[in-house]
């Protein structure tokens, strides 16, 4: 039987075991506050938010919003982001990619403070997590490595494959599972749209992480016997269901599952837990800021 495995049991467990620290925090006399800014209005962006606040209100952490036009001059931006720096209730927030084509995501990025950079994007926070001593590990492949561990895989000397090399989900990922570490030590192989040969190389993998933000591109034939398949994929794809969309992920679900030992659904599967590592980062952010020693989960 092939486990199926549920990231939102997972992150609800996160959420409940970060209840302890917000409490040591709040016994210091502190909040955790967390902002999201939000540029234009992409509607699955604007979800994403709503969905945060909900987290946060679940588990004690202030939430705030930032919205700037769509149309604004980067200017209003980094004003904004300037603000957040400056307040000391926001212990970590983030700006929601993609931002619009008139400005800069690498210059909004350089300008967070990246004590507050729960993103983990900031070039400090990358340096820091290439040399192995990550700040803040970026949501989506921090909730990757939990799942795995949830579900008791182990990577050591395991092949991986991850197919994507952005710098917010593939890069990250395959620098962690590189480390030498109880939840790294694998093989990774980075593939992306110039990759020949994608299929082999999934073919060939213990563990498959597709984040291409391609509909269903693993079917599978990609996918070895008894591997693990990792879907990071969040597509909207039309379809004549209440909300005029289906979300699918990057894996041929259907397929990959009778091939695998263990799959994570879209949706799910790891969304949810890159909204629960991101309440992590920021419980982490507070007590950094405010000097008080936290358990983390
Ligand atoms: N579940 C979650 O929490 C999250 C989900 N996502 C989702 O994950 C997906 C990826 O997001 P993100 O990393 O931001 O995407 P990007 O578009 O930034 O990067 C996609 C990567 O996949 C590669 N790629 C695209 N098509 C193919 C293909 N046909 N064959 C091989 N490689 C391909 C690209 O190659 P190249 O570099 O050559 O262009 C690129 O490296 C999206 O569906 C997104 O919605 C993203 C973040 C969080
Ligand atoms: N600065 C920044 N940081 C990000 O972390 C970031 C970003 N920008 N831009 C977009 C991507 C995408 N992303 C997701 C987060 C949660 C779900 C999620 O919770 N998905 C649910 C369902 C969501 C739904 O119903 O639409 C699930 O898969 O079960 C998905 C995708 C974070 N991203």
């Amino acid at each position: 039987m092939t486990e199926i495995i549920d990231g939102n049991a997972v992150a609800s467990e996160i959420r409940d075991d970060l209840t302890d620290a917000i409490e040591t925090l709040a016994e210091a006399g502190s909040r955790p506050g967390l902002a999201t800014v939000l540029m234009g209005d992409d509607p699955a962006s604007q979800t994403y938010v709503n969905m945060k606040q909900r987290d946060c209100e679940e588990v004690g952490i202030e939430s705030h919003h930032v919205d700037v036009d769509g149309d604004a001059d980067p200017e209003v931006l980094y004003d904004a982001i300037a603000d957040l720096n400056d307040d000391p209730e926001i212990h970590g927030y983030i700006v929601q990619a993609p931002v619009p084509d008139h400005v800069d995501y690498r210059e909004v990025i350089r300008r967070v403070d990246p004590a507050k950079d729960v993103d983990g994007f900031h070039p400090e926070n990358v340096g820091r997590l290439v040399a192995g001593d990550a700040r803040f590990r970026p949501c989506t492949p921090h909730g990757v490595q939990k799942l795995l561990e949830s579900a008791d895989i182990d990577l050591e000397g395991k092949d991986v494959t991850i197919v994507g090399r952005s710098d917010i989900v593939g890069k990250p990922l395959a620098n962690l599972l590189i480390q030498k570490a109880d939840d790294g030590n694998a093989t990774v192989t980075v593939c992306h749209s110039r990759t020949e040969d994608l299929a082999t190389k999934t073919r060939n993998a213990d563990i498959v992480v597709a984040a291409a933000g391609a509909p269903e591109l693993v079917d599978g034939s990609m996918i070895g016997d008894g591997a693990v398949v990792i879907d990071v994929g969040v597509n909207r794809v039309s379809a004549d269901t209440e909300k005029g969309y289906e979300l699918v992920g990057d894996v041929e679900f259907e397929s990959a599952k009778a091939k695998a030992s263990a799959i994570t659904p879209v949706p799910g599967g790891v969304g949810p837990m890159t909204r629960a590592m991101l309440l992590y980062n920021t419980v982490k952010a507070a007590g950094l800021q405010e000097d008080v020693a936290v358990d983390l989960p």
